[in-house]
């Protein structure tokens, strides 16, 4: 009996919306399933591998770059088929595209490719219910990308009232009528819905786009991609940093930032503390290093935003580096944006 092609589900969804909180909750939930991945950060260092690292059976892991621009259709055949293979016995491989692809480039790559044990299996799109309409002022094609996809995650419910709520997912339901829109916190979703897409040689006419579209547009050339104008700058320090110089960097950002990134070990007392950090615009937060950190001590930032003065950022987490002992109540600073 031939075997049954892997379906390649795209994860897409803006910057810090929850993608790779949602790759982490699918590997821990994997109903036996074996679940492959592509992860694209668009910082030289990825984070987001390392955030998902011990826990997936195959992964191939991309940075410096987004991946609907950084490659071409042989690339991405070459990333599949290190996954895809006849003796490979994956389930379903989930590509987590940087919060600063295309989705629509995403689809096309996937949807092209030669790999013979593969089908697209679908377009997941993560939103960001409190980010949602600031960053849809900047850029308004994140409709079209509500649009195109066939499932959708209202996350970070738990940031928004219940107006806020049902105000967006009435919106997005009337952007795309045909996709299921779930509500979640942490992007916990019933895994059944992503892993159970049927076969799908390419997206359904009618519905969304055509795969003569998706070449068309790509062809094209003349329209913006989301992460035209964004830079990333990557810090990294070997010395400890002093918890509240950081969090006050964090509180008062450099211009320009969304996204900041990274693992981290800061000194106060005695005592040194790895901890993965995030913010995402001024939400931040603070949690234990997981599995995936693999230079303990060293501290490496990715900083993602508009127009950055690179050597102005640079200088600013420079001036971090704990040059002299700390004390011990340095700590609370940190401690406020742990979680309970
Ligand atoms: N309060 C809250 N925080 C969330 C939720 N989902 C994710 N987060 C947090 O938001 C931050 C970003 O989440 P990620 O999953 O890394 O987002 P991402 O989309 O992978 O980010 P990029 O890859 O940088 O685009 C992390 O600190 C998460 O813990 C949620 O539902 N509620």
């Amino acid at each position: 009996m031939a075997k049954r092609k892997i379906p390649v589900v795209v994860v897409a969804g803006f910057l810090g919306s929850g993608k790779t909180t949602l790759l982490n909750h699918l590997l821990r939930n994997t109903r036996g399933a074996r679940i492959g991945v592509i992860v694209n950060d668009f910082g030289s260092v990825n984070i987001d591998s390392m955030m998902v690292a011990g826990q997936v059976d195959s992964m191939v892991s991309l940075s410096n770059g987004c991946l609907c621009c950084a490659i071409d259709v042989s690339d991405m055949d070459a990333m599949l088929d290190k996954l895809a293979h006849p003796k490979s016995d994956l389930d379903v491989i989930v590509v987590e595209a940087s919060g600063l692809a295309e989705p629509r480039n995403m689809i096309r790559l996937v949807v092209s490719s030669e790999n013979e044990h593969i089908t697209y299996g679908g377009l997941v799109l993560v939103v960001d219910a409190y980010e949602f309409d600031t960053t849809r002022e900047r850029h308004p094609e994140l409709d079209q990308h509500v649009a195109m996809a066939d499932l959708i995650l209202l996350n970070k419910t738990d940031r928004v009232d219940t107006d806020t709520h049902d105000d967006l997912l009435g919106r997005l339901c009337g952007l795309n009528a045909r996709a299921a829109v779930v509500s979640t916190d942490h992007s916990r979703v019933d895994p059944g819905l992503l892993f159970d897409f049927s076969e799908r040689a390419e997206p359904r006419p009618g519905e969304q786009l055509t795969l003569d579209d998706l070449l068309r547009e790509h062809d094209e050339h003349d329209h913006r991609h989301l992460h035209d104008g964004y830079d990333s700058i990557t810090f990294e320090s070997d010395a400890p940093l002093h918890p509240r110089a950081l969090v006050d960097l964090l509180e008062n950002q450099p211009a320009g930032v969304f996204r900041i990134k990274g693992y981290v070990t800061v000194t106060a007392g005695l005592r040194s503390t790895r901890y993965l950090v995030q913010t995402v615009g001024d939400h931040i937060r603070f949690e234990p290093p997981g599995r995936g950190d693999d230079a303990p001590g060293t501290t490496r930032l990715v900083v993602i935003g508009a127009d950055l003065d690179s050597d102005a950022v640079r200088e600013q987490l420079g001036r971090c580096v704990a040059d002299e002992p700390v004390s011990a109540d340095a700590m609370y600073a940190v401690h406020r944006f742990t979680p309970r």
